[in-house]
């Protein structure tokens, strides 16, 4: 197969903007053949016959230097005194998802996707499904995630993500190198902010997926308040065609309402806890309970309960790679979308033994200390649910957690993180997470703060590694031990720099050596 060379021309690119209803005015004309073969809103990557886009905290020196490089024209929201011709529009970031898409040729259409929406658990959710496609779709199935971007079989085809969900012109453009490496399938995890952003802007999924929500990302740079919070999450269901969603989520009713919306009720799958109390006794489609919940064993068992749902033959008792109960919620809406995608029981069950999502409930054990958890827990609906279920599994030992919380943002997670600390842990040792401008002595301050907890013993350890070895050497066999916050990253973010850190699980690994 030959690759097609992404290109737009202007008269395309104005009849696009008319249809969204986004042009205001363009220096170009309609009938100008010119074809743009770059599209960038990023100064640095401009080249030759680049259509460039002003967005965001934007200067004008931005623009100079993509004319001194080649651009051949601007597309913004407000004109500038340049003589690059400019296509004026009312939002930019729409106009970037309209256009990203008509340049490298829609290759959403040329995809399965499967995308997961969430306060807690995309990530995990979408290790699972690109777990079990992998099993028929070995090499085909591409994941963009919080973590790693896999867009096709070559080394340089897996990279690292800097954000949760990229850009629109990035992430057409990943979807177009996936389809040019002959990918698929596509899992993807969409954040609020992507539709805050309108990184998504009128993008369709095959299956979408709304796992939870709770209060997290509020504050100046995310979401104003909650119910703006819960609007742009609740995007996913609109734009999917077939949607799964998870029963015990709060605001079901309002989650449900957006489902159907646009999809009929034959296409949305509902799932819970076997004997879960469902809001307004919405009928659930799909129920799993646990058959074994240890630290070392998680077994649960799957039935279909509605007609539709007995169709995608899942009702089966499937082994998951990783401990905690909260994980039981991620694998079985891979296992409804991966049977929605025909995978068969057996594809299913391999997918979710041989799962592994790098920095989520990873385990070291030791001899003479406790076992050690690394874990990307971060707010407080994530570090109640971990630390409550390793509560429940060691009845004989203490919970000893190191913890900090990032710098400028999410403040309520300072609250979140010191409340369920109080709520399940029996030692805590606050130290740095991802700083930012702020000090982090003040921020483990207010976690502190927040452990309601008299019983609770708490101190700042300013340096992470030596807090984490702290921790390790005073815990004993019946204890459970947990790095949370930070997983695999191998960097602190201090004062908009990226600070080189060895990464938890590498420390721990080091570390729990002969231990
Ligand atoms: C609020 C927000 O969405 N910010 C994002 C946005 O920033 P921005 O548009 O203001 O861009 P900027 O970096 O300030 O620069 C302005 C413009 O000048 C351009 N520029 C800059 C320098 C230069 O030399 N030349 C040049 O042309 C930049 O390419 C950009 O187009 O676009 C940037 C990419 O161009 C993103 O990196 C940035 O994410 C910030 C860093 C961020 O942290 N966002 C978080 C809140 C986020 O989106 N998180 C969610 C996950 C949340 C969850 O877990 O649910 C995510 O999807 O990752
Ligand atoms: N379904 C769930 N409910 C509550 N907590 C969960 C769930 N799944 C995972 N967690 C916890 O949340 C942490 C983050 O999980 P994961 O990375 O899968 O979520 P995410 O939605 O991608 O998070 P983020 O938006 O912070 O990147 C896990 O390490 C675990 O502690």
């Amino acid at each position: 197969m030959v690759d097609r060379m992404p290109q737009i021309n202007v008269g395309k690119i104005l009849t696009l903007l008319k249809e969204h209803n986004l042009l205001v005015t363009s220096d170009l004309s309609a009938n100008l053949g010119a074809d743009f073969t770059q599209v960038t809103y990023d100064s640095r990557q401009v080249t030759e016959q680049t259509l460039f886009f002003c967005k965001g905290n934007f200067k004008v020196e931005f623009l100079e230097s993509a004319q001194a490089k080649g651009a051949q024209a601007y597309v913004s929201e407000q004109r500038y005194e340049t003589n690059l011709p400019a296509i004026i529009v009312t939002n930019i970031q729409q106009a970037m998802a309209v256009l990203g898409a008509a340049f490298y040729d829609f290759p959403q259409n040329k995809l399965n996707i499967i995308a997961y929406t969430g306060t807690k658990g995309k990530t995990t959710a979408a290790y699972f499904t690109n777990s079990i496609m992998q099993q028929r779709f070995t090499g085909q199935t591409a994941l963009f995630s919080t973590i790693n971007t896999v867009v096709g079989n070559k080394m340089d085809d897996t990279f690292k993500s800097s954000l949760t969900t990229p850009e629109s012109l990035d992430l057409f453009k990943n979807m177009d190198r996936a389809v040019n490496n002959e990918m698929q399938q596509l899992v993807m995890e969409v954040s609020s902010q992507a539709y805050k952003k309108d990184r998504v802007y009128n993008l369709k999924y095959d299956i979408g997926v709304f796992l939870n929500i709770s209060p997290d990302h509020l504050g100046k740079n995310e979401h104003p308040t909650f119910a703006d919070y819960l609007h742009c999450k609740e995007q996913l269901l609109v734009n999917s065609k077939v949607c799964v969603i998870n029963a015990e989520t709060q605001h079901l009713r309002d989650i449900y309402g957006a489902a159907k919306a646009t999809s009929q009720p034959e296409d949305i799958y509902l799932f819970a806890r076997k004997g879960a109390e469902i809001t307004d006794n919405i009928p659930v489609d799909v129920e799993f309970e646990a058959i074994s919940d240890t630290l070392t064993d998680n077994v649960i068992s799957v039935s279909a309960v509605s007609e539709k749902a007995k169709q995608l033959n899942l009702t089966g008792q499937y082994e998951l790679s990783l401990p905690g109960d909260f994980n039981e919620v991620d694998a079985t809406a891979a296992i409804i979308t991966s049977a929605l995608s025909g995978l068969s029981q057996d594809d299913i069950r391999m997918g979710l033994q041989s799962t592994v999502v790098p920095g989520r409930m990873e385990t070291y054990e030791t001899n003479n200390h406790g076992t050690v958890y690394v874990d990307y827990a971060h707010n407080y609906a994530s570090f109640h649910s971990l630390l409550g279920y390793l509560k429940s599994q060691a009845p004989n030992g203490r919970i000893i957690v190191v913890t900090g919380s990032t710098g400028d943002k999410g403040e309520d997670r300072r609250y979140g993180i010191g409340k369920a600390i109080g709520e399940s842990a029996d030692v805590a040792l606050l130290t740095v997470d991802d700083p930012g401008t702020e000090d982090p002595a003040e921020i483990a301050r207010t976690i502190a703060d927040n452990i309601q907890n008299t019983a609770v013993k708490h101190e700042y350890v300013a340096d992470r590694k030596t807090a984490v070895e702290q921790a390790i050497k005073m815990s004993t066999p019946d204890d459970l031990v947990v790095i949370a916050g930070k997983g695999h990253d191998p960097y602190q973010k201090i004062n908009n720099q990226d600070v080189p850190y060895e990464s938890d699980s590498v420390i721990v690994k080091q570390f729990v050596k002969g231990m």
